[in-house]
């Protein structure tokens, strides 16, 4: 069924941004520009920003809260619905506001996402019609995580971000948690003691034997080096499941699959491990999502 989103009193239509979790992430190469070629499975989960959109007919695109650190014109939203504007020559503008739950700079693509939104409501309340594809070109312009969300399904995902292979994912919850850093991902990437060579796994994966191979985050390591509040979180979060960092960080998470046999069981031992957490620490517990809110708002 279509996604319908709530209207607010001023006429601001909402729409959800879903954050992602890298279920592992596997540097395979790197590109002669520089850019690492990754794999990777991408996981949507239901912790989200909502976006706040209402259309205008004077053209101009308003964001009235802008986040703070981040100029309304370098917001990722904004820049989103001026590219499509530009690219499709749109008469109509809109008025923006960002509800912002999701951790910043957290590896968790909430930025992306946000943009990813935009494009997608945008596609429809400006009748644009754009194809999927058209929309994931687009969007690879502002963020190498921004094509994933708007291919709106779980992935394994290769290249810089922009090759999608919809991939079935366990039904599950995750315990995250915040480590109070902000990873600047350059600076991982770009790391000598990096590694980039491990070999590709999609086979493996796509035959479903996943449980035949090591799925890690080659960023970790690099990333736990220069930053111990990771290394502390990962392993107060070790204690109960194994522990992973999303992207380039800093959120780390562990899983709990759901078992079929005991309705509520994941739910319950998330719930169960973030009721334990020091008081020091930041987190949340959230849930698989089995594909995007707005996967209709673009066409095949
Ligand atoms: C690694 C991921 C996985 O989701 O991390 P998170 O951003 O989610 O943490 C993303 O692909 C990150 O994408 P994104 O955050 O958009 O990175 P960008 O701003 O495009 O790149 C920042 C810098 O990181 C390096 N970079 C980024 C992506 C990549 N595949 N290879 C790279 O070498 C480049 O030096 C680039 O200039
Ligand atoms: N709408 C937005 N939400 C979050 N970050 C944004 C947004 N627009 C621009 N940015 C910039 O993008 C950076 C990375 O954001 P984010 O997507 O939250 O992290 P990550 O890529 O680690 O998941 C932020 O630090 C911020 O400077």
């Amino acid at each position: 069924m279509s996604f319908t989103p709530i209207i607010d009193a001023q006429g601001f239509a909402a729409f959800p941004a879903p954050a992602k979790l890298n279920l592992f992430l596997h540097i395979t190469g790197r590109r002669a520009d520089g850019y690492h070629l990754l794999e990777s499975i991408f996981q949507l989960i239901d912790a989200h920003d909502t976006i706040w959109l209402r259309v205008r007919q004077d053209g101009q695109v308003i964001h009235h809260n802008p986040i703070e650190n981040v100029p309304a014109e370098s917001d990722l939203t904004v820049r989103a619905a001026r590219l499509l504007q530009g690219h499709t020559q749109q008469q109509l503008g809109v008025d923006i506001r960002v509800e912002k739950r999701l951790p910043m700079g957290g590896g968790m693509g909430g930025g992306s996402s946000d943009a990813a939104t935009v494009l997608l409501a945008l596609n429809r309340l400006w009748s644009l019609n754009l194809s999927r594809q058209a929309l994931m070109t687009l969007g690879l312009q502002l963020g190498a995580d921004v094509p994933f969300f708007i291919f709106g399904r779980n992935a394994l995902v290769e290249g810089i971000g922009e090759i999608m292979t919809p991939i079935e994912t366990p039904v599950a919850h995750f315990v995250v948690l915040h480590p109070p850093v902000h990873v600047p991902t350059p600076a991982i990437f770009g790391d000598p003691e990096l590694t980039r060579d491990t070999p590709s796994l999609k086979v493996a994966l796509l035959e479903g034997r996943a449980d035949q191979v090591e799925l890690k985050n080659d960023l970790e390591p690099v990333a736990v080096r220069k930053f111990p509040q990771i290394a502390e979180c990962i392993q107060w979060l070790s204690q109960y499941a194994p522990a992973k960092m999303t992207g380039s960080g800093s959120c780390v998470f562990a899983q709990f699959i759901a078992d079929g046999a005991e309705k509520n069981a994941s739910q319950n031992r998330a719930n169960a491990v973030i009721s334990c957490l020091p008081k020091e620490m930041t987190g949340f517990v959230s849930s698989t999502l089995s594909q995007h809110q707005l996967l209709d708002f673009a066409s095949d």
